[in-house]
Formats: C-alpha cells, structure tokens, sequence
C-alpha cells in the first residue's frame, strides 16, 4: 500500500446547513467515528481554505436518561460552547433528514442542560430555549449584585447593557439603528472584555416598536453572523427587562426573521424560525483521528415502534484504509 494511503484516515461525511444564513457543518458522530482537534476545527471552518461554516454541530448518542440526543457544537475559532438557538433548530431537521429518529419533539442534551425542539411543517422548528439566567455569577459576568442594565467602560467610552444567559453568555447594547451600529468596533472589544470571564455575544438592539426589533450580533468564537438564535433570544428578555417589548416579538436579523416569545421571569423562551439544508459531502480525516466505533443507536418512535434506517444518505462508515 502507498504511503499516502496508509497516512489517510477514514472518510468522514456531512451536511451543510443554515438557520438565517448561521451555517453550520453537521455531523453525525453515532453512526460514524468522529474526532476532530481545535486547530482541525478552525481549517475546516475556514471560507477559503476549508469547508466553512460559523459553527460546527456533533451528534451523538444521548448521555442522560429521557434525552434523544446529545448535541455538542463548535465554535469557528475551535471553542466548544453551551449552545446555539439556530443551529439546534437545524439539529433537529438533521436527525429526522438522516432518519437518526422520525419523532416530532426531540430533546436534546447540551452541555447547559437539555432543550425540547418540535419540528413544524415546511423546515419551521420551535425551540424550547430554556429559562434565561439572569445572576451574574451564573452567566457568567462580573458585578456586585443582578441589575437590569449595566455600565461598562470601554477604553475611553462608557457603554450600557444588560447581561443574560441563554446557556452561553450575552451582552445586549441598545442602539438607534443596526446599520449605523458600532458593530466592528465595540463587538471584538466587549465579546474578550474581563467583565465577561468566558468572553460573550454581543447583541446590538434596535427597537422599532413593542412587537418588532432589528437586531445584529457579534458571536463570540465567530465574530458577526447572518443571525444568531440565542442572541435573538437574549436581546428580547434585554428590552423586556427595560419595560420596551412585549411578550411575543419579531427579530429582523441580517438572514431574517425569528419569532421570540417570553412570559416573564421564570418563564423559558420560546423561538420559532427556519432551517435549510444546503448539501451533503464527504472529506478524509487526518490518519491520526483512530476511529472510536459507536454502537449505532437508531431512534424510534414511541407511538410506532418502528426502526426506519436510512442508507440513502450515508456511505458505511469506512474502516481504516
Ligand atoms: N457563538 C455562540 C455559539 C453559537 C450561537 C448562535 N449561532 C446561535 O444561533 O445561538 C457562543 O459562543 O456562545
């Protein structure tokens, strides 16, 4: 056998997808084995020189009792993170794609906790994002006590926002208008500021009346993006903490629009919105990923009982050349 092939590891495939224009490269890490490195993460994640995509999502099998799945997700810099709203609506629409499980209402693990995601008609998916954390320590952020807006310094700026937790961390800025926002500036500069110890996401909110917002967010690990899920969710308990939004509330983001419902304190947030499968394909992992086999888990049905397996969208996972 050639060198060459000997210093090939197995093929790995995936799909591509996007939730407003939030891409993502999905992988199916129960049927096939799977293990990438930070630095691996950020070549695969890179536009030019790699598949691209704003985050990386990894399923696999379920560590908790009354859970489906379990759902790890990637940032584009190579840090794993808590969560992400988009891509756990286009989590959902994967496994059902790739008939990991033909269930309507999916709970997922992350590592902040378990979601519950409900597959609608034509691609919609609602997420159960989970009450939002609202203490400091907890978010985390640092300040003495929990207050509903805060006051940041920022070099020679000041600059208020509030501070929320989705299960990853948020800081969301009131503006005038996103399109004038200081997006490039302020968003690098608050998403590695010390108050936020586990860096954040940077949300600039434009309120347009109590129903209806503009939104643009720097991610943290992934600088700005089409949309962001968890921001979106973020920046209605931010303007319904400051008494400017009611409980249901549309956010326009720059890849579209989101549903978010809150009913106050306590209370989970509810998002609605779309996702969009992009195409499938295929690439050769390093020789030095050895293959960890996963027993395969299909899912069924409760109701039906029945196990469909799908090959149409997946090669056998290759053993090692
Ligand atoms: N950058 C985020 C993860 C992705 C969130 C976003 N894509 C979403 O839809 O919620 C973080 O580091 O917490």
């Amino acid at each position: 056998m050639s060198q060459s092939r000997r210093n090939q590891g197995p093929m790995l495939n995936f799909t591509k997808m996007h939730g407003l224009g939030n891409d993502f490269m999905v992988v199916d890490a129960i049927s096939q084995p799977f293990r990438l490195r930070p630095e691996m993460i950020r070549e695969l994640a890179d536009r030019n020189f790699g598949i691209g995509f704003d985050q990386l999502l990894v399923v696999e099998p379920p560590g908790l009792p009354d859970v489906d799945f379990r759902y790890r997700i990637f940032n584009s810099d190579g840090s794993e993170v808590e969560q992400c709203g988009n891509g756990a609506r286009c989590f959902a629409r994967f496994v059902r794609d790739q008939r990991l499980t033909n269930k309507k209402v999916i709970r997922v693990q992350t590592a902040k906790g378990v979601i519950e995601l409900r597959v609608g008609r034509a691609g919609m998916v609602t997420v159960d994002m989970g009450v939002p954390e609202l203490n400091p320590p907890a978010i985390p952020f640092a300040a003495d006590r929990r207050k509903d807006v805060y006051t940041v310094e920022l070099g020679g700026d000041t600059v208020e926002l509030s501070a929320v937790s989705m299960g990853n961390p948020h800081g969301v800025l009131l503006v005038d208008d996103v399109d004038t926002a200081p997006v490039g500036e302020f968003g690098p500069r608050l998403e590695s500021h010390p108050r936020f110890p586990a860096r954040a996401n940077i949300g600039f909110l434009q309120i347009i009346d109590r129903t209806r917002v503009r939104l643009r967010v720097f991610e943290r690990g992934s600088g700005e993006t089409m949309a962001c899920g968890s921001g979106a969710c973020a920046a209605v308990v931010a303007g319904c903490l400051r008494g400017l939004l009611d409980s249901r509330v549309d956010v326009e983001l720059k890849g579209g629009r989101l549903v978010i419902e809150w009913q106050g304190e306590g209370a989970p947030v509810m998002m609605e919105g779309p996702t969009a499968s992009v195409f499938e394909g295929q690439l050769r992992l390093p020789a030095d990923q050895p293959p960890k086999r996963r027993k395969s888990t299909r899912h069924s049905d409760a109701k039906s009982g029945t196990n469909r397996q799908n090959n149409r969208h997946r090669q056998p996972a290759t053993s090692r050349p």
